[in-house]
């Protein structure tokens, strides 16, 4: 255990605030990165509620490092503190001040068609750059999705993401994510391919977005499964004739029917009072570092600036690249002049 005398990886660069989720296998705190003074999530999870699923928090961690963009929740820092008998890690990320999504659709009943366009078309944009990733989901819902303080889009919890090998073509065996967000075919236990998965599960989430509540819903699971295996569901009167177009393209029970994520991206629905198609490539460039910020920790580290271009490349995940992301986010905010301690 870190003592007063040597302070943890968190407390030597994170003051730790309150506790803003939990659930599951895991904790997230606010938390202040000391020397940006910018607020950070730190999710930690522990052998003790995981069990063994360690390979759970390696896949969230892989996927993580793997994902860079603008509707993807950026992680910085990957702390794992492991003794003889236990291990925990600590996952430091974006912190979301608008908090989840579901909140927010609580709080407004439900949304109207043009508030409900642009969160999907930011959705669509994070599952797009996923999936040509290779990465499926595999738990889209809106506890999932995040606002941050411009109230734009950050998908967060890849601890059921799949990375099939070869890509998207293999199916996935296993049955995962919340039952009323589940596609037929994966709780049928037939085998499927987790990009269509995920599309199903957007029509669950364009639906609660537009209607407020879900398209199957039932207390008992086994009437829950035999709903969304039917495949049948209610379109309230306020639905436009657009929007239930669409939720048919998504609620499609046999996969091979239902839209596909390219599809999505100019889909009629998506670009209505818009003049261009989804845009779902990264703005995040990790292989051309931001020269100002490099400039910025160079000082700092007294490094030349070679060595600091060559140290962050590393993406290790450790106090250089949370540094290196947290002063881009300083700069977008025109704070980066605002100089960092010299040592
Ligand atoms: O910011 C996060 N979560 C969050 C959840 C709920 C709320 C917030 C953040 C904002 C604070 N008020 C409560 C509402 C967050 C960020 C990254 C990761 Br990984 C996991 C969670």
């Amino acid at each position: 255990m870190p003592s007063a005398a040597f302070p943890s990886q968190i407390t030597k660069h994170y003051e730790l605030r309150q506790t803003i989720g939990s659930g599951g296998f895991a904790k997230v705190k606010l938390a202040v990165h000391l020397l940006t003074g910018e607020k950070v999530a730190i999710k930690v999870m522990n052998k003790k509620e995981l069990g063994s699923d360690l390979p759970r928090v390696q896949r969230e961690i892989d996927a993580m490092k793997n994902l860079s963009q603008q509707h993807v929740c950026q992680l910085y820092h990957v702390i794992r503190q492991m003794n003889a008998y236990s291990w925990s890690w600590r996952c430091v990320a974006v912190y979301a001040p608008g908090g989840e999504l579901f909140d927010y659709i609580v709080a407004k009943d439900k949304l109207k068609e043009e508030e409900a366009r642009v969160f999907f078309r930011q959705i669509v944009s994070a599952v797009a750059y996923i999936h040509d990733r290779g990465y499926a989901h595999r738990d889209l819902k809106p506890e999932n999705l995040l606002l941050d303080d411009d109230q734009n889009i950050k998908l967060i919890d890849f601890g059921l993401v799949a990375k099939p090998r070869g890509g998207m073509a293999y199916h996935l065996e296993t049955c995962c994510g919340s039952p009323a967000y589940a596609a037929p075919e994966l709780i049928s236990g037939f085998p499927y391919h987790g990009n269509e998965v995920d599309l199903w599960s957007m029509g669950v989430l364009l639906y609660a977005l537009l209607c407020g509540f879900l398209p199957f819903d039932d207390d008992n699971t086994c009437k829950l499964y035999k709903l969304i295996q039917k495949g049948e569901y209610e379109v309230p009167d306020w639905l436009s004739p657009g929007s239930a177009k669409l939720l048919s393209q998504l609620l499609q029970v046999n996969p091979k029917r239902r839209v596909t994520i390219k599809q999505l991206l100019n889909n009629e629905w998506m670009m209505k009072g818009y003049a261009a198609p989804v845009r779902w490539t990264s703005r995040i460039k990790k292989d051309k570092p931001d020269p100002d910020v490099l400039l910025e920790l160079a000082s700092y580290y007294d490094h030349p600036l070679d060595t600091m271009m060559k140290k962050v490349l590393e993406w290790k995940y450790d106090e250089v690249t949370a540094m290196y992301f947290l002063l881009c986010m300083k700069k977008s905010k025109g704070q980066l002049p605002e100089l960092l301690p010299r040592y």
